[in-house]
């Protein structure tokens, strides 16, 4: 097997005096995508934030290509990640494709003009998403979807080496959930991907990362995380697992009006 792109050893985040990650250990190998799941709360964009340095964990290691991750510049970083982060940014006066082109940042200089490759890159990008009718209407106007599309096409347009996504699929309806997660894995870089859906992490996904309070409960092939008994006992769920009809990975039915007595109860105030 390949050198893995992304290696991360005993990584633990303590804020406040609370660990919100404990001792997390994995790898992303080139070319796969890696689901990270887990209830509210795990701490899977607290993880994500540690792999895109908007976090400094508190102790472990986290190399990319080899190299540990504190050590390379901004604009080194960025040519090497896309992030997609879980809530829109506000990007008032720019229109979808001034966006999108921003996608282009870590490769130009500062007097570096727009090339015909980079619309084309930019206009094919915009059409993998399903927004080239809307080039030119104001970002702030999309949709939820639209938005999340449009952030997803500026991750491609930076043609990074790894894509880092934070729950890339929650505004987006059940076509474009399939269409984008298909799109992103076509395009043949490593993917790390925080997922609620646990059938589509299943369909997408070559490797799975199950989080529950900060710590890592299971990892591996689809098969191996998405148990009976581990949803059961971390995301408190009755449900029956079969084998998918088309891609033989594992399809969850859940059953309604059941809770199991395994997980604890969360208090709402
Ligand atoms: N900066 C912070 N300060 C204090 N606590 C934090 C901070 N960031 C995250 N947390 C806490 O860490 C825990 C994990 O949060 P995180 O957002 O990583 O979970 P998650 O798995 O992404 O959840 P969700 O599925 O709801 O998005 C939560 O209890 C959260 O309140």
């Amino acid at each position: 097997m390949s050198e893995p792109v992304l290696d991360v050893n005993h990584l633990f985040w303590q804020v406040d005096g609370k660990t919100i990650l404990a001792d997390i250990h994995f790898n992303l190998p080139k070319g796969q995508m890696l689901g990270l799941i887990g209830p509210n709360g795990a701490g899977k964009s607290s993880l994500l934030r540690c792999l895109y340095r908007y976090i400094v964990p508190s102790s472990g290691n986290i190399d990319l290509f080899g190299q540990d991750l504190s050590t390379y510049s901004a604009k080194a970083l960025a040519r090497s990640v896309a992030v997609v982060q879980q809530d829109t940014p506000h990007y008032f006066d720019l229109t979808t494709e001034q966006l999108v082109t921003m996608g282009l940042t870590p490769h130009k200089g500062l007097f570096d003009a727009t090339t015909a490759q980079d619309k084309a890159l930019i206009n094919h990008a915009l059409t993998k998403v399903g927004l080239a009718k809307h080039a030119q209407q104001p970002y702030e106007q999309l949709s939820g979807g639209e938005k999340q599309r449009a952030l997803i096409a500026r991750a491609i347009v930076q043609q990074p080496h790894i894509l880092i996504l934070d729950e890339p699929t929650n505004h987006l309806d059940i076509r474009y959930q399939i269409q984008i997660l298909e799109l992103v894995a076509s395009l043949g870089i490593s993917v790390i991907a925080s997922i609620h859906d646990l059938n589509l992490a299943s369909a997408m996904c070559d490797k799975l990362l199950l989080l529950d309070q900060g710590k890592l409960i299971a990892k591996g092939h689809p098969s191996e995380v998405l148990t009976e008994r581990q949803i059961s006992d971390v995301f408190g769920v009755c449900c029956e697992v079969n084998v998918h009809p088309q891609h033989q990975k594992p399809l969850i039915s859940y059953f309604y009006g059941y809770q199991t007595a395994n997980k604890k109860e969360v208090a709402y105030d």
